[in-house]
């Protein structure tokens, strides 16, 4: 079974230019950040990936490169069978990425962005309200359809905010923070959908976040990435045996062991599971 993603060497390098060089028409001397340094991954077809690191390490950099929205510098990969740079639109009809700011307008009510988007998909009149019902039932929408989406709770917009990544039946999905900002019983929720899209559908997902309580209960692997490199790698299990010092450790001591950079503690939100 191929993988679902495969990556070698990818890299992604940005120029700065300070603006204050151009206003005061300094020498422009542009300061170069390397943001993903050859990261070497692979993610298995129905596992669930998390990528995690301290605030700058690369995560959403490679993210975004991997969902086709910035080029790399350097290096290849192949997602979802596809070649990111040679078929950017493969990658695009086979993935769903749900950004962590959500893409909804609270104006518009949920039934209307489930069928624009479905008509985005090229789901025509019937099909595309076909598909609305279909997305709504399976996410539990069904009763929110005629509300607008500014009147949902954070939770409920966060499932709308999958079922849209959802319309085209995509193989892997890319979240975002997908709980950020999230009450614990609400947290809960979207991990148990996680779960079941993977379960029941056999969706690869690939997902970053900042909670370790998160990242210990959804994903199957964890990448921690520092300094746009890959600096550890394994299950949870792993990580805290190999990093933390014994089975009984922490994924925090892991985690500090790895990055030198605890998690800071708003970070770690607690939730019912
Ligand atoms: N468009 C950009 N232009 C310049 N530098 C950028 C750009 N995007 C990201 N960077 C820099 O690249 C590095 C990695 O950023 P990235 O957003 O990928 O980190 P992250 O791990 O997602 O961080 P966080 O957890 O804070 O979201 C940072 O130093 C960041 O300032």
């Amino acid at each position: 079974m191929p993988a679902a993603i495969r990556t070698s060497g990818l890299t992604r390098t940005f120029h700065i230019t300070s603006p204050m060089s151009r206003a005061f028409r300094l020498p422009r001397t542009p300061r170069t950040v390397e943001a993903v340094r050859g990261i070497d991954l692979t993610v298995e077809q129905g596992e669930i990936l998390g990528f995690l690191g301290p605030n700058g390490a690369g995560k959403t950099t490679t993210l975004r490169m991997l969902t086709t929205l910035l080029p790399p510098t350097s290096g290849t990969a192949t997602v979802a069978g596809r070649d990111l740079r040679t078929d950017p639109r493969g990658v695009r009809r086979r993935i769903g990425y749900v950004a962590q700011s959500g893409g909804t307008d609270p104006a518009v009510r949920v039934r209307e962005e489930l069928t624009t988007q479905a008509r985005l998909y090229r789901l025509a009149g019937s099909a595309a309200g076909r598909r609305t019902r279909e997305l709504a039932a399976d996410l539990d929408l069904t009763g929110l359809l005629d509300r607008p989406c500014g009147a949902l709770s954070g939770g409920q917009r966060r499932r709308l905010d999958i079922a849209m990544a959802l319309t085209h039946d995509p193989e892997l999905l890319f979240l975002d923070e997908p709980t950020t900002g999230l009450d614990p019983g609400s947290r809960a929720e979207v991990w148990r959908l996680v779960r079941r899209l993977r379960d029941e559908r056999g969706v690869t997902v690939f997902l970053t976040t900042h909670y370790l309580d998160e990242a210990d209960a959804l994903a199957d692997r964890l990448v921690i990435v520092a300094d746009g490199r890959i600096a550890a790698q394994g299950s949870s299990a792993e990580l805290r045996r190999d990093y933390g010092g014994s089975a009984e450790a922490g994924l925090q001591e892991a985690f500090l062991a790895v990055t030198g950079r605890p998690v800071p503690r708003e970070e770690q939100a607690p939730v019912a599971v």
